[in-house]
């Protein structure tokens, strides 16, 4: 064993799960310590690289996620909203960096996870690539020079296998054109239009949510306004910016105070 930073990815075997064990594997700067798949996963006892296809990484995969986070410096948790406050508390008991990638969380998850971040780091972001944080502080921006005759509706698009809507990147964005305009995202959000909805409000933030096929993930913010129109886009083509991300964190991690932090932090921004 050598004494890079060790790191444990849970949901080993989801898209994001096994993205971010090739990440660690490739990277000179941190080393595989333990792979964690729900109960009940038939992945539980087999080698990590060969559950993949691949050869073997000396990495049994295991449903006990205390055991592997206690021997590791990192986790890096892209799962369910559920699993992710219950690997918060343990990670936590272990004083590992928590970095979490789950999105979908309600406000009582993420409440969750307050008592967890003064015992360890907990670094989360609904985005863990640099050109969505770059565009999150872009929106911020470009709301706040821009009043309410522009529209700000923010489009999002992602692969037929996503469960929750609208996506953590667009609410991340809807956030920040929020805050940019000085007003509070829960009194003019617009999350489901169907039927006679009447005009649209000045003033709301719109959300649009398409689903299809392998889009990786797509996110626009519109301002429309009478007479012009501005697009911010970003448009991710491989989830290996997420798991890039996500080890920065991860290692960025390991100097930090107990506490919540984001990508923004992690990136300087
Ligand atoms: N923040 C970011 O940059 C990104 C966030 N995501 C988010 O990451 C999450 C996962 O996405 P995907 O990998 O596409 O989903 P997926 O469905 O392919 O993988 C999720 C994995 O978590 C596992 N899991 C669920 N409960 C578990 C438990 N209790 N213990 C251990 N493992 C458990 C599942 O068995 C599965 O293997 C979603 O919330 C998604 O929105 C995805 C990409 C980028
Ligand atoms: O589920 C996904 O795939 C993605 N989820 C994140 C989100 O909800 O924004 C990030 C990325 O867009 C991919």
């Amino acid at each position: 064993m050598n004494d890079l930073p060790g790191i444990v990815i849970t949901g080993a075997s989801g898209r994001m799960g096994q993205m971010l064990i090739q990440t660690v594997q490739e990277s000179d700067r941190a080393r595989l310590a333990g792979a964690v798949e729900r109960p009940g996963h038939d992945w539980i006892g087999r080698d990590v690289g060969e559950a993949m296809g691949g050869a073997p990484l000396g990495v049994t995969v295991t449903d006990e996620p205390l055991e592997a986070f206690a021997r590791a410096q990192a986790v890096i948790d892209f799962t369910a909203p559920a699993a992710t406050v219950e690997f918060a508390r343990l990670a936590a008991q272990a004083r590992a960096v928590h970095v979490i990638g789950t999105t979908g969380m309600s406000d009582e998850d993420i409440a969750a996870l307050e008592p967890c971040a003064r015992h360890a780091v907990i670094v989360r972001a609904g985005n863990m690539s640099l050109g969505v944080n770059l565009l999150v502080q872009l929106t911020k921006r470009v709301a706040a020079a821009l009043d309410e005759d522009f529209d700000i509706e923010v489009i999002e698009a992602h692969h037929h296998h996503k469960v929750d809507a609208p996506s953590g990147t667009a609410l991340m964005l809807g956030e920040a054109a929020a805050v940019g305009r000085g007003v509070d995202l829960r009194e003019v959000a617009d999350r489901g239009r169907d039927g006679i909805t009447g005009p649209r409000q000045r003033g709301d933030i719109g959300f649009t949510a398409i689903r299809g096929g392998d889009i990786v993930g797509e996110h626009d913010v519109l301002f429309a306004a009478p007479g012009e129109r501005i697009t911010l886009r970003h448009v991710a083509t491989d989830r290996a910016i997420f798991a890039r991300g996500a080890l920065r964190a991860a290692l960025w991690g390991q100097d930090r105070k107990p506490g919540q932090y984001d990508m923004v932090d992690v990136l300087g921004l």
